[in-house]
């Protein structure tokens, strides 16, 4: 195993100081480091951060690998700084027994470019109407912990309480995608002043808050641990905020398109702008900012969803909802929070590490951690070009776009899975 001395790089934010990483983890921290064996990488003006953890990462595989495979999404996660991924239930077959997960938990393995865990479907094929084997999943080699029929919602609230209450066992965690389905019947974008401008069905602020209050009451009944996907609009900011401070165990997580892009993209009719939840308006980004800011909302996820060309390049009405996020999160983040690295390194790396239970991932470089790592560059710039993606799709809403920030290097266990921007295999 090689060693690697990176020289000269800000810690999270600090003043600079030397990283040496030795036999899969960080051997020592300090100035005037030296390692007569070790590769040197030269950390001037790179800022050092714990690997960012994704809690919401679809990889398509298995079913349609020819959006996005472990392997592809693994290397896109890698480039984007990233050193674990959970991988949603939605593909095909779904991820609701022990064998699919424990074949995603495999792929993932074999990759070695991020921890990829695995997250089980609550209910069986994503239907909503029967209990999928959480229990099977959480004992087999994947040791699923958390659950999500994402892509739909858990409307049914018996079903909903089933989960959480089972899961109560294991200390799992539920996480829902908040959309009542009555609510947004033939929805193509979020509802008001824009959707009806252009004539498109609307996906109303409270399909997702009805649901969001509905869970967060659950969770406190049950005392189980729920987890909310993609907040998107600012009134469900505020149910959030009222469970936590009556001590709900709820977290939540905002994607960083939710951060950055309003509905009014919406009048290009492209439908690279397509997602669910929708884009919102620029009071619910703000919202989201803010509650990013104070805690209410817990991590940043990516909700990376590839889609193939044919799924994607073709009239606003048919496309799948969806957009990439792995390779550009970082950006997103630095565009939005400006250098905060401490609060990225809690809303990208530590808390949702803690949530997930990924031991060794979310930790800041120190004597003895595992070298799970990333290396920015917070001056450089880099225009976004959709075919020079690692992911196999091209549905970024960034195209063409100069963002701020750009990836160096990642280490998994000591090992660089990304060197000088690129990846290593
Ligand atoms: N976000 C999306 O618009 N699409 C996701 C499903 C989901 O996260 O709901 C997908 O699987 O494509
Ligand atoms: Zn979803
Ligand atoms: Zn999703």
């Amino acid at each position: 195993m090689t060693a690697y001395l990176i020289t000269n790089v800000s810690v999270v934010g600090a003043e600079p100081t030397d990283l040496l990483i030795r036999d899969g983890v960080v051997a020592a921290v300090g100035s005037g480091l030296t390692a007569p064996d070790a590769t040197v990488v030269d950390g001037t003006g790179l800022v050092a951060l714990p690997g960012l953890v994704d809690l919401h990462t679809h990889l398509r595989e298995p079913g349609r690998e020819d959006a996005e495979t472990v392997e592809s999404g693994s290397r896109a996660a890698a480039l984007g700084g990233y050193t674990a991924v959970c991988a949603m239930a939605n593909t095909s077959p779904v991820a609701d027994t022990a064998g699919v997960v424990e074949q995603v938990w495999r792929l993932g393995r074999e990759a070695n470019l991020v921890d990829v865990q695995p997250i089980g479907a609550v209910t069986v094929g994503l239907a909503g109407e029967q209990l999928a084997e959480l229990g099977a999943m959480a004992d087999s080699a994947a040791r699923v912990r958390i659950f999500s029929d994402d892509g739909h919602c858990v409307a049914d609230p018996k079903l909903m309480r089933r989960a959480l209450e089972y899961v109560k066992a294991f200390d799992g965690i539920i996480a829902q995608h908040a959309e009542e389905p009555r609510l947004t019947e033939g929805a193509q974008m979020h509802e008001g002043e824009v959707s009806t401008r252009l004539g498109l069905i609307g996906w109303p602020a409270v399909a997702e808050e009805a649901i969001i209050a509905r869970d967060v009451l659950l969770a406190e009944h049950v005392g189980s641990r729920l987890h909310v996907c993609h907040v998107s609009t600012a009134g469900s900011v505020e149910v959030l905020r009222q469970a936590k401070a009556r001590g709900v165990r709820v977290t939540a997580e905002v994607t960083p398109h939710h951060l950055l892009l309003t509905d009014v993209k919406a009048e290009t009719y492209d439908p690279v702008y397509k997602v669910n939840p929708p884009l919102r308006t620029a009071t619910d980004v703000a919202a989201l900012r803010a509650a990013l800011a104070d805690g209410v909302i817990d991590v940043i996820a990516t909700d990376h969803a590839p889609h193939a060309v044919e799924d994607k390049e073709c009239e606003w009405a048919y496309a799948r909802p969806g957009m990439l996020g792995l390779e550009t999160a970082l950006s997103i983040a630095l565009d939005v929070l400006g250098p905060e690295w401490d609060l990225i390194a809690e809303r990208m790396s530590r808390t949702p590490a803690r949530i997930a239970g990924l031991t060794g991932h979310g930790v800041d470089p120190a004597p003895g951690v595992p070298a799970n790592l990333t290396l920015i560059d917070p001056a450089a710039r880099r225009t976004i070009e959709p075919t020079e993606l690692a992911s196999r799709s091209r549905n970024t809403p960034y195209a063409r776009m100069t963002l701020p920030g750009r990836i160096v290097a990642t280490f998994l266990r000591g090992e660089p899975t990304v060197l000088d921007g690129k990846a290593v295999k």
